[in-house]
């Protein structure tokens, strides 16, 4: 079956929601695509609450691509959607950039008001540097004192302001996910004036499609009778069909050509900074990439495994640990997509706290990685990220 061409007629931009757990982050996601598809079902396609949870495998149809996001457009941009689980394990992936979005919704519940993860996922986007939250609140159909829904709104607005979002300015959208999706035309409304919101109040970032390209890659597909694919978010520059590109890191180099671009399971022809983007990589195969690497543009970056870099170690609130770190720390480092382990020189100093900001420490990786200054990287411990560092010169 001959694939549709993606038209890039729209501004592309990368949001996502977060929030407490129950809040209805989910219900928001499945209603936003239920409302757009109704409206516009020549750009929009409904995907179900149970459609939005579903296992990579199933997402990876034809040469498709990443996990748990949707798409949708509005009348003047095209969005990817992210339902952001809140855990650890996604957190490290904010951090480094590789799951970054360009803003975010916030749900928060008008029954419960804001909550310990709500406030955790304020901290978070404020620590990763998600630029624009829009709020959502949501579950407005179950309280019927508008006084009440009054006073968690002016709770959010100083939660956000208290970690440096500009709380009064932040839109705060009275809505109801739940019966949007049912289809009352009223709460339909609310969804229809959330998505205005966002689509004024998060502006397109500024896109650097010059540089050279990069991609990390999250997801490797052997897909038969074509070969290879790589999946990822382009974090810089612009691949056009039929362009050479290097795989780097964790291994020897790999030259390959980029013999198809996909996203979202139409055809690109080219894949431009902020897309999620599927490559089909020439004569390569499935054991030769993994996730961790990038593909880049040739020549553009190398692997290095030493680098001085100014590092931030988590509080506990922040998930970080209880204890204070010592010399002689090997713990794991999560560069793009993936941990490598490594040794940290604390720059002479024998003991860390949690909290404290260090202008110098000097790592040694176990494995050499895509490695560029001004890289963000996650320092992590079992499963836990500890610490959240910048590369801010290369040594090898
Ligand atoms: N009354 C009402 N119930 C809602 C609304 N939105 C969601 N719910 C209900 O709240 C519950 C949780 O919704 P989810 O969408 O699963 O919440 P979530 O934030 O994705 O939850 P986690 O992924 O587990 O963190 C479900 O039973 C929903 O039906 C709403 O606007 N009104
Ligand atoms: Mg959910």
């Amino acid at each position: 079956m001959a694939k549709s061409q993606f038209i890039r007629t729209k501004p592309h931009v990368n949001i996502g929601t977060m929030g407490h757990v129950d809040h209805g982050k989910t219900t928001l996601t499945a209603a936003i695509t239920k409302v757009l598809a109704d409206r516009d079902p020549a750009s929009n396609r409904y995907v179900a609450f149970e459609g939005i949870d579903r296992a990579p495998e199933e997402a990876a149809r034809g040469i498709t691509i990443t996990i748990a996001h949707v798409e949708y457009e509005t009348p003047s941009r095209h969005y990817a959607h992210v339902d952001m689980p809140g855990h650890a394990d996604y957190v490290k992936n904010m951090i480094t950039g590789a799951a970054q979005v360009d803003g975010a919704i916030l749900v928060v519940s008008a029954q419960d008001g804001s909550m310990p993860q709500t406030r955790e996922h304020v901290l978070l986007a404020q620590r990763v540097g998600v630029p624009y939250l829009v709020v959502a609140l949501n579950k407005s159909d179950m309280v019927d004192d508008p006084e009440l829904l009054d006073l968690v709104e002016l709770e959010v607005r100083e939660l956000l302001t208290s970690y440096g979002f500009p709380g009064a300015d932040v839109p705060v959208i009275r809505v109801s996910a739940l019966k949007a999706l049912q289809g009352d035309p009223h709460w339909v409304g609310s969804i229809v004036e959330l998505l205005q919101a966002v689509d004024d109040y998060v502006p397109v970032p500024p896109r650097s499609l010059v540089e050279p390209f990069l991609m990390p890659i999250e997801n490797v597909l052997s897909i038969s009778g074509r070969g290879t694919v790589v999946t990822g978010k382009v974090e810089r520059g612009e691949l056009r069909a039929g362009e050479p590109v290097e795989v780097v890191g964790l291994g020897p180099t790999v030259a390959s050509v980029a013999t198809g671009l996909e996203m979202f399971g139409k055809v690109l022809e080219s894949a431009q900074a902020g897309d999620n983007a599927a490559v089909l990589l020439r004569g390569i195969k499935r054991e030769q990439v993994q996730r961790g690497q990038v593909v880049a543009a040739v020549g553009s970056v190398r692997p290095h495994q030493a680098f001085k870099a100014r590092m931030y170690a988590l509080t506990k609130e922040e998930g970080g640990r209880h204890t204070p770190f010592e010399a002689n720390y090997r713990p794991q480092f999560y560069f793009h997509t993936t941990d490598v382990s490594g040794g940290l020189d604390l720059g002479g100093r024998d003991l860390v706290m949690p909290g404290d900001t260090l202008d110098e420490v000097t790592v040694h990786l176990g494995k050499p990685v895509a490695l560029e200054v001004g890289l963000g990287f996650a320092v992590r411990e079992g499963n836990r990220t500890v610490a959240a560092g910048t590369v801010t010169a290369l040594l090898d």
